[in-house]
């Protein structure tokens, strides 16, 4: 059997500084022992994440020469607009500066004051766009998205039931819309079937319901439907993108994923109304109709990203090079999320850390642990991120408490993941003298972005 090498060869590079651990000391201390306050020339290896951090292309860069920046109208737009609707099949484009533009702009056209959004599984800055539009988000996702053990080819499904008697419960004319994320960041990167989004359509159009997909990682998504739905196993990842979406009446997008740019993002609209309402907020939140808060040459990288994201090959090795970092720590006994996901592996920082009770962060100490390490950047995804209930202020328990190794797409060779893999393992080799962290700064949204902690 011969072995597998990635679609492409690498034309320019970034040096990266070694540090010393003395010197990680120091920065994660300063940084208050979360990663998202470390300056990046302070980390070796970053997989923080995939958002923004892959690389482009010689066609995409090629493009950022052909920036048309005109104020109204750019050429790029429309070739922006084309692309769109070529794979993803929506009709009508409100252009981003990215994901949080459009879940912004959807969440104030779209939610009431005591309207209810059922998705499957939270993500923070989608949860808290419906809340501050008045609105509360529940989760219906299937109760095995929560187990990190669960071998379920499909996490990321809707569970019908929870569905349904939420619909009754609070009746049609509360619920806006079906927010649908495939795949689901927080259940460890994992993907809904095409059956379940067909069944979930299905479902809707009986009560009126519109479906908005959060399409952030929806080629990762079509690629696990290629490879574990038997229907779709001959089908190219492009063919399965526009049937995926076809289910659905628009999308929020992050183009700083799948569609392998530094900045960018869209909300797609069938109906024409939705996007009168949508293309009016633009202008007041991110600049033009033709332009979104991005430049020209933004969106000319967008539009040639989106065209090489649903090449088979890309996804293939894409995904290959997470599985195959997953497969190794599996291997050798680490707890991870299983299955391994679309964009990063998730270590279990429950079974990783159990001397570490919840409230003491052992998520966010772990993530501090590996940057100490080898100067390896995670991003904790747990009760720090969960945040606090917004009726209660009490904290949310998530049953999931992960750090997320995030793999841009593009960067980092095999023996990036050998040597992460092997760093993981020292950590875990050491992993019983670790103790928890206190908070000793909390800021009021999204606090896992700014917080600040000290050893317990
Ligand atoms: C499925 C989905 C996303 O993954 C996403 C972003 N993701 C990031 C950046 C990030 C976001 C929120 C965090 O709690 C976080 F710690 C990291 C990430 O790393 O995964 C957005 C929002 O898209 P924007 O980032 O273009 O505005 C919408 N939907």
């Amino acid at each position: 059997r011969r072995s597998w090498a990635e679609p492409y060869k690498i034309k320019v590079v970034e040096p990266l500084k070694i540090t010393t651990r003395a010197e990680r000391e120091q920065a994660i201390a300063q940084a208050g022992y979360n990663t998202f306050l470390l300056r990046s020339e302070d980390v070796y290896i970053d997989l923080l994440t995939d958002s923004g951090t892959s690389a482009m292309s010689d066609y995409q860069w090629a493009g950022m020469m052909l920036g048309d920046e005109a104020y109204a109208g750019s050429k790029n737009f429309y070739n922006l607009e084309a692309s769109i609707q070529k794979y993803y099949g929506y009709r009508h484009i409100v252009p981003t500066h990215q994901g949080r533009g459009a879940e912004n702009i959807l969440s104030q056209i779209l939610i009431k004051p005591g309207d209810y959004i059922p998705g499957n599984m939270y993500f923070t800055t989608t949860r808290l766009h419906q809340e501050l539009a008045g609105g509360t988000f529940v989760d219906v996702i299937i109760d095995e998205a929560h187990d990190a053990q669960s071998l379920h080819p499909f996490k990321g499904n809707v569970d019908l039931q929870k569905l349904t008697d939420l619909i009754e419960r609070v009746g049609a004319e509360r619920i806006p819309y079906i927010s649908v994320a495939g795949t689901v960041n927080m259940a460890g990167g994992q993907p809904i079937s095409m059956a379940n989004l067909r069944a979930v359509h299905q479902l809707a159009q009986t009560y009126g319901i519109r479906i908005i997909l959060d399409a952030t990682r929806a080629v990762e998504n079509a690629h696990f439907i290629q490879q574990r739905e038997e229907d779709y196993s001959s089908q190219a990842i492009a063919t399965i993108l526009r049937e995926f979406c076809s289910y659905t009446d628009g999308c929020t997008m992050s183009g700083k994923k799948d569609a392998l740019v530094n900045i960018g993002g869209w909300l797609a609209l069938n109906d024409y109304n939705l996007y009168e309402e949508a293309r009016n907020l633009i202008v007041i939140y991110e600049g033009l109709h033709t332009y979104g808060g991005m430049a020209g040459r933004d969106m000319e990288a967008m539009a040639r990203g989106i065209e090489e994201s649903v090449q088979d090959d890309h996804i293939r090795a894409r995904v290959g090079q997470v599985e195959y970092l997953g497969q190794k720590l599996l291997d050798w006994g680490i707890p991870i999320v299983v299955p391994i996901g679309g964009h990063a592996i998730y270590l279990d920082a429950k079974r990783f850390l159990p001397q570490i009770p919840q409230d003491q962060f052992p998520a966010q100490r772990l993530a501090a642990e590996l940057y100490l390490e080898a100067g390896i950047r995670a991003m904790e995804r747990g009760i720090v991120s969960a945040g606090r209930n917004k009726e209660t202020g009490d904290n949310y328990y998530p049953e999931l408490e992960l750090v997320r190794l995030t793999i841009p797409r593009r960067v980092y060779t095999q023996a990036h993941m050998d040597l992460t893999a092997e760093a993981v393992e020292e950590v875990y080799h050491n992993r019983d003298r670790l103790r928890g962290l206190k908070m000793i700064y909390e800021p009021k949204y999204l606090r896992f972005f700014q917080a600040r902690f000290e050893l317990q």
